[in-house]
């Protein structure tokens, strides 16, 4: 599954996006198995956020040593890995990590670029909606753009998106899982 016509190209370039990327049966499997994960809460520097994380493959550890290895990935996160990987043009074997955010109600994932060890995102939503806003520096200002992450929709981050934008999403109004996979920069 490589990028069609009816992923809109919105946003920034490099974004591609997707809705219905699972089915609703594939995300209720995929929570039941979420919800048996141990979460921890997301370590920044010695600061705890508010947002919950698990992480399989690779793990980035903000607290100095950055990327170590971590438990390999779950059988039952191989046909997702692949799909996932696929929709990005890559192998299923690219993703060497894999990080599953929850938000619980109140949790935001602030302004950021994800790390330069890493090439592609691939974003998986789970269970209720959420916006990613988009901002990238011009001059004195900001230029801004959003786009909605509907339930079982994925998104690429990619080339400007993934380089020269950062991305945040606001408190979460009720509990969101996103699954993100990402490949290392070669
Ligand atoms: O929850 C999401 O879809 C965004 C996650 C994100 O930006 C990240 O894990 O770096
Ligand atoms: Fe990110």
């Amino acid at each position: 599954m490589t990028a069609s016509l009816f992923d809109m190209p919105i946003g920034p370039d490099g974004l591609l996006h997707r809705d219905e990327f699972i089915t609703p049966v594939e995300e209720r499997e995929l929570l039941d198995r979420l919800e048996g994960l141990s979460f921890e809460p997301f370590q920044f520097q010695g600061f705890e956020g508010r947002r919950h994380v698990v992480s399989f493959g690779r793990r980035y550890d903000f607290n100095g040593p950055g990327l170590v290895d971590a438990e390999p990935l779950p059988e039952w996160l191989l046909p997702l890995r692949d799909r996932a990987a696929a929709f990005a043009d890559l192998p299923g074997e690219a993703f060497a990590h894999v990080l599953i955010n929850k938000y619980p109600v109140g949790a935001p994932i602030g302004w950021h670029r994800d790390r330069p060890v890493f090439d592609k995102v691939v974003g998986v939503s789970l269970l209720s909606p959420a916006i990613m806003r988009f901002r990238q520096r011009e001059g004195a200002r900001w230029r801004r753009t959003a786009v909605a992450l509907a339930p079982r929709s994925a998104y690429v981050l990619d080339g400007p998106a993934r380089r020269d934008w950062e991305h945040s999403i606001p408190e979460a109004k009720a509990l969101r899982y996103s699954i993100t996979f990402r490949n290392l920069r070669t």
